[in-house]
């Protein structure tokens, strides 16, 4: 793999950036929902709605103003002059009016969408600060862009865009509708018959929307699954001449969407177009002058009533269409609220309330530690450990014995279960976050590098190192000389021109926390990608590093880790057996039996 890009700002000695730009937060003790979430922008949008409803109002007046001057033109007693004009001007004025509180609906929602997301992203921002180190791990930056970014996106359409989109459509068939019922009640129920048809045909297309949602998202996930499966697996594919397999797995899951949605788009389409027939103005216009006609010919209504029909007859049903997109837009809306609850609902790392600093030594203590990632099993169980300093601590064993976890209990990317961590003789649970991680460096299996200068990444944990300084670290972890054959040497950007091979990427990491300086550093399989060269480099800086610190070395090749003060070897999350190689070897137990087989794996 190459180290381009995959951004961990935790790695090396960590701090929480977002906790440095925002004051902490209350436990997100209640699940908010979208109202919730739009508390903070409910005043601005509230006004908004109000501005928008008075200027939808206004939008059906120059119609109601123009019927009225025809009828006070075409009055039997002849033109009623001053009726006239007063209709007119009151159009102008109407028109006017609109402009301005349409203006003041759209700077107002917009307003209250600036501050929404604001508001939002600082909380989640927040709570991302706090929350376990060890959920990072487990989330992927998808899941977290999604909620951050995608997710306000969607409430930012909801806030800004759908909430008067829906006031203006439902307000302004309301006011033809009041005043239409003015003119003629009769003819107004007649006008309505478009309106109930087209939403019985709406019904109609809609019917099984669920299923049908639930099928289109699965027709759609197989094409999905097959494409990810074609590009990721496309090396392997190719290799053993499987491309037309891989073809054919593709195609079948598009021609299996392809007849979901001919299918769906057969059984829709006649009652979706007769909705949108039944809705559309032409239509209106038919039933409120064919109805009208049969009134006025039987006595039943003045030719004059006829006019307000025509004008705002199609009004009454042409914002039905609309309103269903729009429902569309609030169901997203409050997916998106429940998907931005579910991260606030993600508890947090508890904060010690009155911080305690640990000691000076870098001593590390595990006393009867427990933990399980689920509240039903056990991955680590009455674990007594002490890591002294200057010092070596190996952790071996099979795995899934539960090195990792145990190791990551030491920066608290969790609480153990049972039992205390314990760093200078101060329990992790009552460190401040920035004294821990001032405390501890760590080197992940996986290299995490940012996409800025390899001096920046370098001094992640250090910010204020000099070139010298950091310059020391890379030669101590043995990349110095790779980092000065890159086109701009410490100032080449990690994925653009400094393309770093997996062993590399990790000494720069390994770098990095040589540079950070912590009393206790853990490191995670920290020449797993190193060739034995390499390998033997890095060995022998962490081995210098030791000196006056704390390590803990996870390993899988015993060989890299012969050396070591202590070597514990865990098995099923308990310790089996600890003590140096030596000892280990003449206890004839797991250790003897895992090193018998791994020199056996070296000698063939
Ligand atoms: N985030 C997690 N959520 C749930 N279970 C987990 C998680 N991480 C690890 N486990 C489980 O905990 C157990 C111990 O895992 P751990 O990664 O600590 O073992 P390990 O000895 O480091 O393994 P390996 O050598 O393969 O890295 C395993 O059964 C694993 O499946």
């Amino acid at each position: 793999m190459t180290g381009a890009a995959l951004a961990d700002p935790r790695e090396g000695t960590p701090d929480s950036p977002s906790d440095a730009l925002v004051p902490p937060e209350a436990p997100a003790a209640k699940a908010p929902g979208l109202g919730d979430l739009l508390a903070p922008a409910r005043g601005r949008l509230t006004a908004a709605i109000v501005a928008q409803a008075a200027a939808a109002v206004c939008s059906m007046i120059p119609f109601i103003a123009v019927a009225e001057l025809a009828r006070a033109l075409l009055a039997s007693g002849g033109p009623d002059e001053s009726r006239a004009w007063a209709a007119a001007w009151t159009a102008v004025a109407a028109l006017v009016a609109r402009l301005v509180l349409y203006a003041t609906a759209g700077v107002l929602t917009h307003h209250a969408d600036a501050d929404l997301q604001l508001g939002l992203r600082r909380r989640i921002a927040r709570h991302l600060g706090r929350l376990p180190l060890g959920w990072f791990t487990e989330n992927s930056s998808g899941e977290v862009k999604k909620a951050a970014g995608d997710n306000i996106s969607t409430l930012h359409h909801l806030v800004a865009h759908t909430a008067l989109e829906v006031t203006a459509a439902i307000v302004a068939p309301l006011t033809a509708l009041a005043y239409l019922l003015t003119v003629d009640w009769r003819l107004t129920l007649v006008a309505l018959l478009p309106l109930l048809l087209g939403v019985w045909f709406f019904k109609q297309a809609m019917s099984g929307g669920e299923e049908v949602t639930a099928r289109f998202f699965g027709a759609m996930g197989g094409v999905n699954a097959a494409v990810v499966e074609l590009v990721h697996g496309i090396k392997v594919i190719k290799a053993y001449g499987r491309t037309s397999h891989a073809h054919r797995a593709y195609d079948a899951a598009a021609d299996s969407f392809s007849v979901f949605f001919r299918d769906w788009i057969m059984s829709t389409t006649r009652a979706s177009t007769s909705a949108a027939l039944a809705l559309s103005g032409p239509a209106a216009l038919l039933v409120a002058t064919a109805a009208g006609t049969l009134f006025v010919t039987q006595g039943w209504a003045d030719a004059l009533d006829l006019v307000p029909f025509v004008l705002l007859g199609p009004a009454l049903t042409g914002s039905v269409m609309g309103l269903a997109q729009s429902g569309h837009a609030v169901q997203g809306g409050l997916q998106s609220a429940r998907e931005i609850h579910a991260l606030l609902a993600v508890p947090v790392l508890p904060d010690p309330s009155e911080p305690t600093p640990p000691g000076p030594d870098g001593r590390v203590e595990l006393t009867g530690v427990g933990f399980s990632y689920d509240g039903a099993t056990d991955v680590l169980s009455g674990i007594d450990l002490t890591l002294r300093p200057g010092t070596v601590t190996a952790l071996v064993g099979a795995s899934g014995s539960g090195k990792s976890t145990l190791a990551r209990l030491v920066p608290r990317f969790w609480d153990p279960t049972a039992g205390t961590v314990r760093i200078g003789g101060t329990d992790v649970r009552d460190i401040a976050s920035a004294d821990l991680y001032r405390q501890v460096s760590f080197v992940f299996q996986e290299p995490h590098l940012l996409r800025t200068s390899v001096r920046d990444n370098i001094r992640l944990g250090r910010p204020d190192a000099d070139d010298p300084a950091v310059e020391r670290a890379a030669r101590a972890a043995h990349i110095h000389e790779r980092i000065t054959s890159l086109p701009r040497g410490y100032d080449s950007v990690v994925g653009e021109d400094a393309m770093l091979s997996g062993g590399e990427s990790q000494r720069l990491s390994v770098a990095r926390a040589l540079l950070a300086d912590a009393p206790v550093l853990v490191l995670d399989e920290a020449t797993s990608f190193a060739d034995p060269e390499s390998e033997a480099a890095v060995q022998q800086a962490l081995s210098a590093l030791a000196a006056g610190r704390t390590l803990l070395v996870i390993a899988h090749r015993l060989a890299t880790v012969r050396d070591a003060d202590h070597i514990v070897v865990l098995d099923g999350g308990r310790i089996a057996e600890q003590g140096t190689h030596a000892e280990l070897l003449a206890l004839a137990g797991h250790y003897a039996r895992m090193w018998a087989l791994q020199q056996k794996g070296a000698a063939r």
